[in-house]
C-alpha cells in the first residue's frame, strides 16, 4: 500500500497523448515557455513525450535549483546522438555528475580557462581582432579621396563567426592542420547537437531516426570528427613545440594531465574535452557579438556614448590594453544589457534531478529533467523596469543593479548558468567580447543600410540572429 502524502507537483499545462507538451515549444521554445509561465507560474511541470520536464522561469526558482539544491541537479540528460557525437559523454558539458566529470571540470577551471591562462592567449585575441579590422577596412569606402569606391556592407555575422572559431581553435589546437579541418565539419555537428530526436523522449519511436537517416548522418559526423581530432593529438605528440607558440595549447595541457607516459594517454577523453571547448565557446561568443552590434546599430545614442568612452580611455594609442578595458564601465553595462536582452543560450543547458526534492514547495521526482528559462528571467517585470527596453543605463544608475554581474551569483542575470555545472568559459568569453567590441568602437563609425534591423532569433541551442547582420563601416580616424 503506498504511504505518505499525495505529491504536490508544479502546475502543468494540458498534454496531448504521446507527445505531451512538445507541440507547445514551437521554433523558439524560450518565448513560448515564457508565455506559458505567465499562465502556469515560475515552476511548471511539462512532459516531452514520456519524459517529465520542469521549467523554471524566475530568479527564485533558478536560485533554488542551481544554488540551494545544486548538488541534486548536477547531472545532464543523456541523448542517444550525444553518446555517439561526444565520445560517450566523456566530456565536461554532457557528462554525468561524478568523479571523471569533477576531474575534467577542475582541469578546465584551474588550467585551461583560468584568468592567467586567458591572459596568456591575449596575443591570439590581438591577431584575430587585427584580422577582423583588416577585413572590415577592405569594405570601407575610399570615396573620401574623391571618386573612389563606395563602402560595401560588412557581413558581421560571418566575420564574428570566423573570429570566434579561430580564437578558440588556435587556443585549443595551436596551428594544427587537422584542427582546421575539424572546424570545417563543425557546422553539421552543431546542427545535430541542436536537433531534438523524438526517440529520446518517446522510446518506441526511436526507429524513426534509423529510417530517416539521422542515425547514419550522426555516425558519419562522429567518424569525421574523430579522424581530425586523432590527427590533432598525433601532431602534438610528434611535434610538441610546433603548437606551443607564445602559450600552451589546450591539447598540450590535456596531454600532460591524462598521461604519465605516451602509452597511457586517455585518448578518447582528450578528444572529448577538446571538442567540448570548441563546441562550448564558438557559437556562444559569436552570438553575443552579433547581438551587441545589432543593439548598438538600433540605438545610435548608446553607440555614440560607447564610442566616446572607448576613444577617451584609449586616447592616441593604437592598441587597447587590459587596463583600458577595466576602466570601460559603460561598455560593461552594454554587454550586461545584451546578455539580459538576448540570452545566448536562452534555456541554458538542461539538468536532471538525482533524487526526489522539493522546489518552491513543489515535489520534483528523481529523473525529472530541469530547464531554466534564463531569457524569461531577463524579461521579468518584477525584476526589471521596462524589460522590453534595451537600456544599459539600468546597470549604472540603479543601485540594486550596479553591482550585478553575470558570473552566476546574481540569479537575475545568468547567461552562463550557475553552481557546480556553471560555465567555465566566462573569463575567456568576456575577454574576447570586450576586446573585439572596444576595437570596433575605436576604429570605426557604424550605420545600418538605412533600414530598421530585424531582431528575429534563430532556433537551436544558441539564439543567433535569424538573418545575417550587415552594417556599413567608415574609419573613425
Ligand atoms: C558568451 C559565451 C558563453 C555562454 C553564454 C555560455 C553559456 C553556458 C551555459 C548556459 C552553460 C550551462 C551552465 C549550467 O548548466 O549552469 C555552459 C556550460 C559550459 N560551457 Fe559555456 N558559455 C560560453 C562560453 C564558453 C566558452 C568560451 C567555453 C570554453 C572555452 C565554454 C565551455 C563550457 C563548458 C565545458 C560547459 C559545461 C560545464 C559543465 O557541465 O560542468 N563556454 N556554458
Amino acid at each position: 500500500k503506498p504511504s505518505g502524502k499525495p505529491k504536490n507537483f508544479p502546475p502543468s499545462p494540458p498534454t496531448l497523448p504521446i507527445i505531451g507538451n512538445f507541440h507547445q515549444l514551437g521554433q523558439l521554445p524560450h518565448r513560448n515557455l515564457h508565455l506559458l509561465a505567465g499562465k502556469y507560474g515560475p515552476l511548471m511541470l511539462l512532459h516531452f513525450g514520456s519524459v517529465p520536464v520542469v521549467v523554471a522561469s524566475s530568479a527564485e526558482a533558478a536560485r533554488e535549483i542551481m544554488k540551494t539544491h545544486d548538488l541534486n541537479f548536477g547531472s545532464r540528460p543523456v541523448y542517444k546522438a550525444y553518446k555517439k557525437l561526444l565520445y560517450d559523454c566523456k566530456n565536461v558539458s554532457a557528462a554525468p555528475y561524478g568523479e571523471s566529470w569533477r576531474k575534467a571540470k577542475g582541469i578546465f577551471v584551474l588550467q585551461l580557462l583560468s584568468n592567467k591562462r586567458v591572459q596568456s592567449y591575449r596575443w591570439i585575441r590581438e591577431e584575430e581582432t587585427a584580422l577582423l579590422v583588416k577585413k572590415i577596412e577592405e569594405c570601407c569606402s575610399s570615396s573620401s579621396s574623391g571618386g573612389g569606391r563606395a563602402a560595401a556592407p560588412v557581413n558581421l555575422t560571418r566575420l564574428f563567426s570566423e573570429l570566434s572559431v579561430a580564437g578558440i581553435c588556435r587556443s585549443a589546437f595551436g596551428e594544427s592542420e587537422n584542427g582546421k579541418k575539424f572546424v570545417e565539419s563543425m557546422t553539421e555537428l552543431m546542427e545535430q547537437l541542436g536537433t531534438i530526436n523524438v526517440g529520446d523522449f518517446i522510446p518506441w519511436l526511436s526507429w524513426i531516426s534509423r529510417v530517416n537517416g539521422f542515425d547514419k548522418r550522426v555516425e558519419r559526423v562522429a567518424k569525421d570528427m574523430d579522424y581530425f581530432l586523432e590527427g590533432v593529438i598525433q601532431e602534438h605528440l610528434e611535434n610538441p613545440e610546433k603548437a606551443g607558440n607564445n602559450s600552451e595549447s589546450f591539447v598540450h595541457i590535456l596531454l600532460r594531465n591524462y598521461s604519465s607516459d605516451a602509452s597511457s594517454i586517455d585518448r578518447e577523453r582528450i578528444k572529448a574535452l577538446v571538442q567540448d571547448v570548441v563546441v562550448g565557446g564558438t557559437d556562444t561568443i559569436s552570438s553575443v557579438l552579433e547581438w551587441v552590434m545589432t543593439e548598438l546599430l538600433r540605438h545610435p545614442n548608446v553607440m555614440e556614448k560607447l564610442q566616446n568612452e572607448v576613444r577617451e580611455i584609449v586616447g592616441g594609442k593604437s592598441i587597447v590594453t587590459d587596463d583600458d578595458l577595466a576602466k570601460m564601465d559603460y561598455m560593461k553595462a552594454v554587454i550586461k544589457e545584451t546578455f539580459r536582452y538576448h540570452m545566448p543560450a536562452p534555456m541554458l543547458l538542461p539538468r536532471v534531478a538525482d533524487k526526489d526534492v522539493k522546489i518552491m514547495g513543489y515535489d520534483i521526482s528523481a529523473g525529472t529533467m530541469v530547464m531554466t528559462n534564463a531569457w524569461a528571467i531577463g524579461r521579468d517585470p518584477d525584476l526589471w523596469d521596462e524589460p522590453e527596453k534595451f537600456d544599459p543605463e539600468r546597470f549604472l544608475n540603479n543601485t540594486k543593479n550596479k553591482s550585478m554581474d553575470f558570473r552566476g551569483l546574481d540569479f537575475e542575470l545568468i547567461p552562463f548558468g550557475a553552481g557546480r555545472r556553471g560555465c567555465p568559459g566566462i573569463s575567456f568569453a568576456a575577454a574576447t567580447i570586450e576586446f573585439v567590441l572596444a576595437n570596433l568602437m575605436l576604429k570605426f563609425n557604424w550605420e545600418t543600410q538605412g533600414k530598421d534591423l530585424d531582431n528575429t532569433e534563430s532556433s537551436g541551442l544558441t539564439a543567433h540572429r535569424a538573418t545575417p547582420l550587415f552594417a556599413v563601416a567608415t574609419r573613425s580616424i
